[in-house]
């Protein structure tokens, strides 16, 4: 089945064009790493997917559904940083909140079946040893793994991830890479995933769709990840560089002055 079908999407802010003309499709179970400049419109059209910007013209579909009537199927993990950490939540209580909000309304006492999914999905992302710490004590790395168990809890059909290694120093970008492998193999769920650096996640792409404003190019990772096409978007300078069977991009996309991040 189709899990999301973009025909020439143009979405707009205040009559704005911030992404323009796009057109893609991506079947149920496949990865799309959705890579891209700053201000290329990454972050725009994830959000346009999950329903939140309703702003566009064209055709958008998920699941055959428009956006914001699949909202079910959908789950969302901003970048992190934009969470509020005042509130001295655990790390099940985060996780559970995925599954609580999903039902249209707060509790303060957690029903029990919730908690229980909310350990099950903590188990899945390797941190059941760490359900009682506060979340904001935890690692980067950590912090990001309990928000994806969080978007699991609601047995998601779509998930959609921003930029999910950004800030994150480089064995936790390992160990989320290797989360989100482990989502990708073992529980099916089709995944949007936006990256400035699509090196740790190359493996776990199906379809690449290089944005700049404009699709650049879509498809497999060999197919767009070519000198020629990354070029047009990162300067003479990117390269792309087989090493031992795998791709390797160089864009000098560092990604450092909003996040804080590093790629090469
Ligand atoms: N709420 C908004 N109102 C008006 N313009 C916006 C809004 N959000 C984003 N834009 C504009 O839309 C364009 C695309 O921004 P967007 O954040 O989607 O890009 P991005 O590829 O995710 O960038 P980054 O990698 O830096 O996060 C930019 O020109 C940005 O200024």
């Amino acid at each position: 089945m189709r899990a999301v079908k973009a025909e020439n999407l143009t979405i707009l802010y205040e009559e704005q064009r911030a992404v323009e003309d796009v057109t893609f499709e991506l079947d149920e179970g496949e990865t799309m790493l959705l890579l891209g400049p700053n201000g290329a419109g990454k972050t725009t059209l994830l959000r346009t997917i999950a329903a939140f910007h309703r702003e566009y013209t064209g055709k958008l579909e998920v699941f055959g559904r428009k956006p914001e009537e699949a909202r079910d199927l959908i789950s969302y993990v901003p970048q992190s940083h934009v969470l509020n950490e005042r509130v001295p939540l655990t790390a099940i209580e985060v996780v559970a909140m995925g599954g609580i909000y999903r039902k249209g309304f707060v509790h303060f006492k957690i029903p029990k079946e919730i908690l229980q999914k909310a350990e099950e999905a903590l188990g899945f992302v390797g941190l059941a040893h760490i359900k009682d710490r506060l979340f904001r004590e935890l690692s980067g790395g950590q912090k990001q793994r309990v928000l994806l168990a969080r978007a699991l809890i609601s047995d998601p059909g779509l998930l959609l991830l921003d930029e999910p290694l950004s800030a994150l120093d480089p064995s936790a970008r390992v160990e989320v890479a290797n989360v989100l492998d482990k989502i990708k193999h073992e529980s099916g769920i089709t995944m949007i995933i936006t990256t400035h650096d699509v090196n740790p996640l190359i493996d776990i792409g199906d379809k690449v769709l290089l944005l700049n404003r404009r699709l650049i190019a879509f498809g497999t990772p060999s197919k767009v990840l070519r000198d020629e096409i990354i070029k047009t978007v990162y300067g003479p300078l990117a390269r792309v560089i087989p090493i031992e069977g795998k791709l390797f991009c160089i864009t000098g996309d560092t990604h450092l002055h909003r996040h804080g991040g590093g790629g090469i």
